[in-house]
């Protein structure tokens, strides 16, 4: 029979309460804790523990405390990543963050559910589904990300928002359940690079 881990990790149900599920996850909470200990005077050691925590972690990331990974093992994150305060992984499931990626604070990314069905659900079974984040990002405070989805690249998650359904490439979407708003196209090019333009005009 395959282990818990096995179980959890291709989204089928399976049981936390296991002694290698534990081991891993105390071991995640005791980089938790290490992580949010650190201050400005040792970004070096937050690093460190940051690339000890989660399974890949690119070129400049960069996570304010305090954070929170479930497993962390579960999670890779490419170059260019930011998170504001109050980050949440429950990585029980693979989570892919790509490259150019920003986190408003309190971003919430859940991959873990449990049954619909109290019976089931009170024998401690449980599931999980991955979750994937592209290339260029910005999701707004506040979002929470639940299982199985997917956003696409190069696109605005509004604040607040829950992302129940996976989200398009090129856009921006927002609200709960989270929907597209509109797509991002050559008129916000234009106003923005006008916009930079002033910047290094004054
Ligand atoms: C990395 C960091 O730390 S970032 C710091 C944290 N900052 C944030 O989280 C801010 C996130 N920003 C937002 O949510 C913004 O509203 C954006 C970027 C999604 C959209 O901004 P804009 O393009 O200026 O949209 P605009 O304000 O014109 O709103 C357009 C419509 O969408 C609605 N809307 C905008 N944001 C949201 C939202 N988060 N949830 C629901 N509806 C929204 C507006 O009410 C408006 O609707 P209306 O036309 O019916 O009045």
């Amino acid at each position: 029979m395959r282990s818990q881990k096995e179980k959890m990790l291709a989204g089928d149900l399976y049981i936390a309460a296991d002694a290698q599920l534990d081991a891993d996850s105390k071991r995640a909470r005791k980089l938790n804790r290490l992580f949010n200990a650190t201050t400005e005077d040792g970004l070096d050691v937050r690093d460190k523990i940051l690339r000890e925590l989660i399974g890949e972690v690119g070129k400049n990331v960069y996570i304010e405390p305090p954070f929170h990974a479930d497993y962390g093992l579960n999670t890779s994150i490419g170059d260019n990543f930011y998170a504001n305060f109050d980050a949440i992984f429950v990585d029980d499931c693979p989570v892919k963050i790509g490259d150019n990626v920003m986190f408003g604070p309190r971003v919430s990314i859940y991959t873990a559910g449990h049954p619909i069905d109290a019976t089931v659900r009170n024998e401690q079974l449980e599931y999980s589904q991955p979750i994937t984040i592209g290339n260029n990002v910005w999701i707004g405070g506040n979002a929470v990300i639940n299982p199985g989805v997917t956003i696409g690249d190069n696109v605005v998650i509004g604040s607040g928002s829950i992302i129940t359904h996976s989200i398009p490439d090129n856009v921006v979407a927002v609200g709960n359940p989270c929907h597209v708003l509109r797509e991002i196209n050559e008129e916000d090019k234009a106003y923005w690079e006008n916009k930079k333009k002033q910047y290094f005009e004054n």
